[in-house]
């Protein structure tokens, strides 16, 4: 312990905790460490000698080694280590200190913890943190939720150690309460939907048969053009990567049963009760959970039969079909954030949040996982119009949409031809479908509920909100 008071408070020093002291110690802070297991924080300190780093062993030692009023950041596995972490340092905390949770919160849960500090008279900020490790390290995007008033004493801090996009820092205040840890959830669900899709384009491929270099390239010469982004650039370098032990491309040995920590099933639960589709979110999460059904998949693949003719397509339509794959994976992927962001608005209207969209894109430019090139063209959609009813109705991306719709087609329906799963793929274009289509099958859907249940239906030849039934014929047996 040094005399002097440090400026900012970290606990808990796995993979996140650590990048980030050290990225807010590389601003110029003192920082201090804490970790439940005491020989992280030693061996932790011990691999950065000479930085303005102090460890301390207890939560007492901690919280006094801070100067008021204090910063403490909480950066442990999400759940119930949160409250565990909170419940021992309120004894030691004194009014006006600042409580950050960074860690994958559920927002409900961010917003019972600030109805439980708020009244203490401490102050509670619920930050999502996006960029996993080098993110934390060199510069992550941080959704801060919570009072004006306390983002205002943090900012100094967050926007000196955030990426940095178009000059401006991925950092800016979503709103009050859980608002921060909300967004960080969309951002996930649409970290799914944009990993599931990649994943069914490499899939389209391989079934194509390209080999897993080939499809390396064609991921990493994408990533020069509009769909530049971090996912399309780290898919191209993992399928590259090759297994030392057998000489083969990792990927090829890696099991196919994917993980998921939850944000991603949060994403849809909030979307049921909110009344906003996110098919290809929803597609994605539950590719996960298919995925992760191996034995049953494996002995449905002797039982159950799909097409018979294989693709046979030579050099030329292999190319011609990679072509479009980039098409349908770009028009994909735009539904996938579109989807995301009609739940933020949908949200943000519900709970009061005043979530500027256009600032909320912005921030994602740089330092999350889902940032990409497109994101500018997002972010512009919503500044030049703040009301936007939905993304794909601005004029970039209808254009864009009407330039890729028929290749998008011509990819499911090759993939559909060759019993190839897109999930995500096809949800994305059956959304869009169904939301330019002017007159949907629901005048069929409500003459059934009438004639079942006498629900009633309003027609179109009188005015809105008349409600009519039809005697209906009797059915017997
Ligand atoms: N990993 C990633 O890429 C990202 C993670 N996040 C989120 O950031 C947070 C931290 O993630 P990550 O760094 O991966 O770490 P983990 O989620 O793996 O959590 C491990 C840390 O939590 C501590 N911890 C666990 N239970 C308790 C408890 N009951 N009391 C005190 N400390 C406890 C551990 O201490 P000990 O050493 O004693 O076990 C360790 O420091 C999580 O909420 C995660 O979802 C967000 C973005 C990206
Ligand atoms: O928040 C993150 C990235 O933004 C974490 O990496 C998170 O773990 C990803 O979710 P999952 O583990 O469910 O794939």
């Amino acid at each position: 312990m040094t005399d002097k008071l440090n400026d900012f408070g970290l606990i808990g020093l796995a993979v996140m905790g650590q990048n980030l002291v050290l990225n807010v110690e590389s601003r110029g802070f003192h920082v201090s460490v804490y970790n439940r297991t005491a020989a992280v924080t030693d061996e932790f300190v011990a691999q950065h000698p000479g930085k303005r780093l102090t460890a301390t062993h207890t939560l007492a030692d901690f919280v006094q080694s801070l100067a008021r009023p204090r910063k403490v950041m909480i950066m442990v596995k999400a759940g119930a280590a949160v409250d565990a972490v909170i419940e021992q340092l309120l004894p030691l905390l004194e009014a006006d200190d600042i409580v950050i949770d960074g860690g994958n919160s559920l927002y409900t849960d961010t917003e019972r913890r600030d109805a439980w500090l708020t009244p203490l008279g401490l102050r509670f900020i619920g930050a999502g943190v996006s960029g996993g490790e080098e993110g934390a390290r060199k510069g992550p995007a941080i959704m801060p939720g919570g009072p004006a008033s306390t983002w205002a004493v943090m900012q100094p801090i967050f926007e000196s150690i955030a990426a940095v996009a178009e000059g401006q820092p991925c950092v800016r205040h979503i709103g009050p309460g859980g608002a921060g840890h909300y967004v960080k959830m969309i951002h996930n669900g649409i970290e799914y939907g944009d990993m599931q899709l990649i994943c069914e384009a490499y899939h389209l491929m391989q079934s194509a048969g390209m080999a897993t270099l080939e499809i390396a390239e064609v991921f990493n010469r994408w990533n020069e053009g509009e769909l530049q982004s971090y996912l399309v650039q780290i898919t191209g370098k993992a399928l590259e990567q090759i297994d030392p032990e057998t000489g083969r491309p990792i990927v090829e040995l890696i099991l196919d049963k994917a993980g998921q920590k939850g944000t991603g099933q949060w994403t849809l639960v909030n979307a049921a009760e909110q009344a906003v589709v996110i098919s290809t979110i929803n597609a994605a999460v539950e590719a996960r959970v298919l995925s992760s059904q191996k034995a049953q998949r494996v002995a449905a693949s002797q039982i159950l039969q799909g097409p018979t003719t294989p693709w046979t397509g030579d050099q030329a339509a292999r190319d011609a079909l990679v072509a479009k794959i980039h098409d349908a994976l770009y028009a994909a992927k735009v539904i996938s954030y579109a989807q995301g962001l009609d739940l933020v608005r949908s949200m943000s209207a519900h709970k009061g949040w005043d979530i500027d969209l256009g600032g909320l894109a912005s921030i994602w430019r740089g330092g999350c996982i889902i940032r990409a090139r497109f994101l500018n063209h997002i972010t512009d959609a919503y500044r030049t119009q703040p009301d936007l009813a939905h993304l794909m109705l601005a004029p970039y991306f209808a254009a864009l949409l009407n330039r890729t719709q028929q290749a998008w087609r011509e990819v499911v329906a090759h993939a559909v031809t060759q019993g190839i799963p897109v999930p995500a793929m096809s949800a994305s274009l059956g959304y869009y479908d169904s939301l330019r289509t002017a007159r949907l099958p629901a005048n069929l859907l409500q003459a059934q509920r009438d004639f079942f249940g006498a629900h009633t239906y309003e027609r179109i030849d009188k005015p809105a909100g008349q409600w009519f039934h039809t005697d209906w014929p009797e059915v017997v047996g």
